[in-house]
């Protein structure tokens, strides 16, 4: 701990376990071993005392991993109500009875950071610069109380009224975050279907590249995401399957198609500007086709490796069965990961979401917004900014499409629900194909039609495979789901 104010000593004592057991703590899989408070940068907040807290995640393996924690002091009085209505926040109990816990739970300090933005702050503390920045003209006055929000994610972000969402990010990488970079780059080139960037906060030390710490957005008025929304969709369905000969799909259909569209749109977007090097479309070579398909045989060796060693023992039971059934068939997928090698592909690769699944997209009225370009969490950030084939997201919502309908068979597995769940995902899948490649028809960077499947396939497996890691990571109950992805995606690509 260097130079840190005598109010927050101590605190480091049950930093790891308090870090450990936070959600959006991405480590879960590693041993650690010490988290220490390598500054905590004081925030001008009226009758507060807050910090900004950067706090070193050192592992067993030698490696380390800076996160951001905002902090606070808090009396008795205040650190008891705390402990009833927010027990996650309290990071550290005090022998006075007050505490040491997370300050976004605080609306002071949270008007005060909209406030820093508002006004382009700056504050140095030791080694560290933070910068406040505000990149709409300026920031409308918000009434109501800000507060965090209350949904599982990656990061925590709070919302201020029906204005503003602030997204404080959790874990820091050198450099601006790639949801940063992708949301002004999109509020500039017009894409209304994403949130508009309003501001962003980043902090400098040692020299290194500033790294993004939060970014204000536009808030979107929705009605959920879109996975809670088709969740919805197929219980219905499940219950009710549709008449012998109707459309599977009935309303859905509509919506896919517009869901298709938006992701069509914000692709043609993202390769408008051949002029900025971070964005120009350039093609995939072979070369890169060979580093794809290493990397995601390395991730299916691990995944197998953890499924049928020690984390799969303790899998549930529906994950069992399907990994006894896989297991025997690693080699195959490697198999097939090969053919993409072999075989020539004419592909291009821009800048893509990165991470698109329906719980990234809003409803929002009667159309969707596409929220949090920051790519698949576990990646490093050079990783989730480097160009990909746009068919990756596609091939990422068929993904979720799947998902919804396996969690939804999961949730009511009768015979009739299953075939009209089945039926939904076959044709849910045709439609949002159908009406991407409409809405890309004639773009530079469009892969050539009879090379399409086997980029969607190849993406779909690599998909997979992180999924069945994240949900081993993460929710262990889960796993089951992108195994049977695993399963049909085998089936599906079987040798005619
Ligand atoms: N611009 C926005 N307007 C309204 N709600 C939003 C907005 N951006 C994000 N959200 C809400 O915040 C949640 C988490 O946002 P997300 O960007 O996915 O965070 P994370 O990267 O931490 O997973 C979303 O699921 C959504 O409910
Ligand atoms: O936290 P993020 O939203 O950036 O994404 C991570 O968590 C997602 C789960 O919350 C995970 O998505 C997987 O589960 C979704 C349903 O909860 C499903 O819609 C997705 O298709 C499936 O991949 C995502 O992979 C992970 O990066």
């Amino acid at each position: 701990m260097s130079d840190v104010d005598p109010d927050l000593s101590g605190v480091e004592a049950g930093l790891a376990s308090y870090v450990a057991a936070r959600r959006w703590f991405r480590g879960k899989a590693r041993s650690i071993a010490a988290a220490t408070l390598r500054d905590a940068i004081p925030l001008p907040v009226d009758g507060r005392r807050a910090w900004i807290g950067l706090v070193d995640v050192a592992y067993a393996d030698g490696a380390t991993d800076p996160y951001t924690l905002p902090l606070m002091t808090v009396d008795a009085e205040q650190a008891a109500a705390i402990r009833r209505e927010r027990p996650h926040l309290v990071v550290r109990e005090r022998a006075d009875g007050g505490a040491v816990v997370d300050a976004v739970g605080d609306a002071r300090v949270l008007r005060a950071l909209l406030a820093l933005i508002g006004r382009d702050a700056v504050i140095e503390h030791g080694g560290s610069v933070l910068r406040f920045r505000r990149t709409a003209r300026a920031l409308e006055a918000v009434d109501a109380e800000p507060r965090p929000i209350d949904v599982e994610q990656s990061n925590t972000s709070v919302v201020y009224g029906q204005s503003y969402i602030l997204k404080v990010i959790r874990k820091i990488d050198e450099g601006v975050s790639a949801d940063l970079e992708m949301g002004e780059f999109l509020t500039h080139a017009g894409y209304a279907h994403a949130p508009a960037v309003a501001g962003a906060i980043d902090l400098a030390y040692g020299g290194a590249e500033p790294a993004t710490l939060g970014i204000l957005h536009g808030f979107v008025r929705n009605r959920g995401d879109a996975w809670a929304f088709f969740l919805g969709r197929l219980a219905q369905i499940a219950e009710r399957p549709p008449a012998p000969g109707a459309d599977p799909l009935g309303d859905d259909r509509a919506r896919v198609r517009l869901l298709a569209t938006r992701v069509a749109e914000m692709h043609v977007a993202l390769a408008s500007r051949s002029d900025l090097a971070a964005f120009a479309p350039e093609p995939i070579t072979r070369g890169e086709r060979e580093r794809m398909v290493e990397a995601v045989r390395g991730s299916l060796r691990t995944a197998f490796a953890e499924l049928t060693g020690r984390r799969g023992s303790a899998l549930p039971a529906d994950a069992a069965s399907l990994v006894a059934v896989l297991a025997p068939r690693a080699r195959d997928f490697e198999a097939r990961l090969d053919r993409f090698i072999t075989r020539e592909v004419a592909a291009w690769k821009t800048r893509v979401h990165g991470d698109l699944h329906l719980g990234q997209v809003l409803v929002s009225d009667d159309d969707f917004v596409i929220i949090d370009f920051e790519g698949e969490p576990a990646r490093p950030l050079s990783e989730r900014k480097a160009k990909r084939s746009p068919l990756a997201d596609v091939a990422g919502l068929l993904r979720s499409l799947h998902y919804a309908t396996v969690a939804a068979a999961r949730a009511r597995g009768t015979p009739e629900a299953r075939g009209a769940l089945q039926a939904w995902h076959v044709e849910s899948s045709r439609e949002l194909q159908r009406a991407y490649f409409a809405g890309t028809r004639g773009q530079s960077f469009q892969t050539a039609p009879g090379d399409v499947q086997a980029m969607l396939d190849f993406y779909a497996l690599e998909k997979c495979v992180y999924e069945v890691l994240y949900e081993l990571n993460n929710r262990p109950d889960w796993v089951a789901i992108p195994l049977a992805g695993l399963a049909e995606w085998i089936e599906r690509t079987d040798d005619p």
